[in-house]
């Protein structure tokens, strides 16, 4: 079920469009610092979760795709289609999925203080458990300990004050129900499928999400910058702000320049050729490329890259396996050796390719197979199996 977002909109809605998402127990307001410094050169919308803010609250269990799908409607509603999305914590899971899910509406993507799993589950089912029995009230102090920095939070009281009101003011429906979304997501098989520019940012001394957290994420993820910011803790927007504000607006402006010289589903597409094939593979294409053939270049990275192999129906590592059975069995040597080299440099385990070969030889022959067979074992002892 879908739920309405109370949202907050300034600047230019002629102009990018930034979307900001925030961590559990915060609102909008988390992001004034943002909001104010983004507006002069974007159309920023803050949203709240649904069960956070003035969003409605509902009961029971959500989950990250629920969440995301709340935001697609609201961008429908608004009108807006692409965005740059800057998500932190539970916000930074809904971004992921948005961008591994829906990567056509994704110009960019800024990470802060999350994970592609919030372990270990048990500590979310818990604390949900306490929220729907003693309230949110009963654990804010607890929670804005973790956004601040010892001393932050020993310098400025009032600013802790603010936002322990800001996390006890959030629905326990909400709050429970997000708690639960956190248990359940497990986004680490999709961030191979992220072609968004992506920007991840941690906090040095954030107990929540820490820098090896977060490394681990932006390794997950191509081409990610990565930055970790001291001091700082869970809500490093605030703690950094004029730093991360710095670094959104930089990553913001990079991504719209690329689009400037590539259309968006060329640009999708040429990252997910990345992603699957490997830059070394995808730049020495790119550098052959004459003017006869760029527009067919063009055309394999906008459809077969940016269309297909984007689709979410299928996973990357499916998507491999079909690719390298239909290869196999229409006897495409050349594409074959390709494919086989892109999955073996991926990880695919070489027990994969004997399978998919043995299979392929029942269905489309015994020749074919044979073929596969020589080829894969050819690159086995070219990549030093
Ligand atoms: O409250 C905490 O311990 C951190 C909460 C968290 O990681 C999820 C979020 O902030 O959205």
């Amino acid at each position: 079920m879908m739920t309405s977002l109370a949202y907050e909109r300034h600047g230019d809605p002629a102009a990018p469009s930034v979307l900001l998402l925030g961590s559990l127990g915060s609102d909008r307001r988390m992001w004034s610092p943002q909001i104010v410094a983004l507006s002069p050169i974007a159309d920023v919308i803050a949203v709240d979760h649904r069960g956070h803010g003035e969003s409605d609250s509902v009961a029971g269990a959500y989950t990250v795709p629920e969440l995301a799908g709340d935001v697609l409607t609201l961008l429908d509603e608004l009108g807006v289609d692409a965005v740059h999305v800057v998500g932190l914590s539970l916000g930074g899971a809904v971004g992921q999925w948005l961008a591994a899910h829906r990567p056509e509406r994704v110009r960019s993507l800024t990470l802060l203080c999350t994970a592609a799993v919030f372990e270990p589950a048990q500590q979310w089912r818990d604390r949900a458990e306490t929220v729907l029995a003693d309230g949110v009230g009963s654990i804010a102090d607890q929670i804005v300990g973790r956004w601040f920095t010892a001393d932050l939070a020993q310098r400025d009281p009032e600013l802790v004050q603010r936002h322990v009101a800001m996390v006890s003011a959030t629905s326990n429906d909400g709050y429970a129900g997000s708690c639960r979304a956190l248990a359940e997501f497990d986004g680490r098989a999709d961030l191979a499928r992220i072609v968004a520019p992506t920007l991840v940012i941690a906090g040095a001394q954030d107990p929540a999400t820490p820098p090896e957290t977060m490394r681990e994420l932006a390794e997950g993820i191509a081409d990610a910058d990565f930055h970790v910011l001291d001091p700082g803790a869970h809500l490093v927007n605030v703690e950094q702000a004029g730093r991360v504000t710095a670094l959104i607006r930089a990553h913001i402006t990079r991504s719209e320049q690329v689009g400037v010289y590539r259309s968006a589903a060329v640009e999708v597409g040429m990252r997910m050729r990345r992603s699957v094939l490997g830059d070394a593979h995808v730049d020495r294409a790119m550098s052959q490329a004459t003017a006869f053939t760029q527009p067919f270049q063009d055309f394999i990275t906008r459809t077969a890259w940016g269309d297909i192999w984007a689709r979410p129906g299928l996973d990357h590592h499916t998507r491999r396996l079909l690719t390298l059975a239909i290869l196999t069995a229409v006897g495409n040597e050349h594409e074959l050796d390709m494919h086989i080299r892109a999955a073996l440099r991926a990880g695919m385990d070489p027990d994969e390719l004997i399978e998919v070969f043995l299979h392929t030889a029942v269905y489309a022959g015994v020749p074919n197979s044979n073929r596969a067979f020589a080829l894969g074992k050819q690159a086995l002892a070219d990549l030093g199996d």
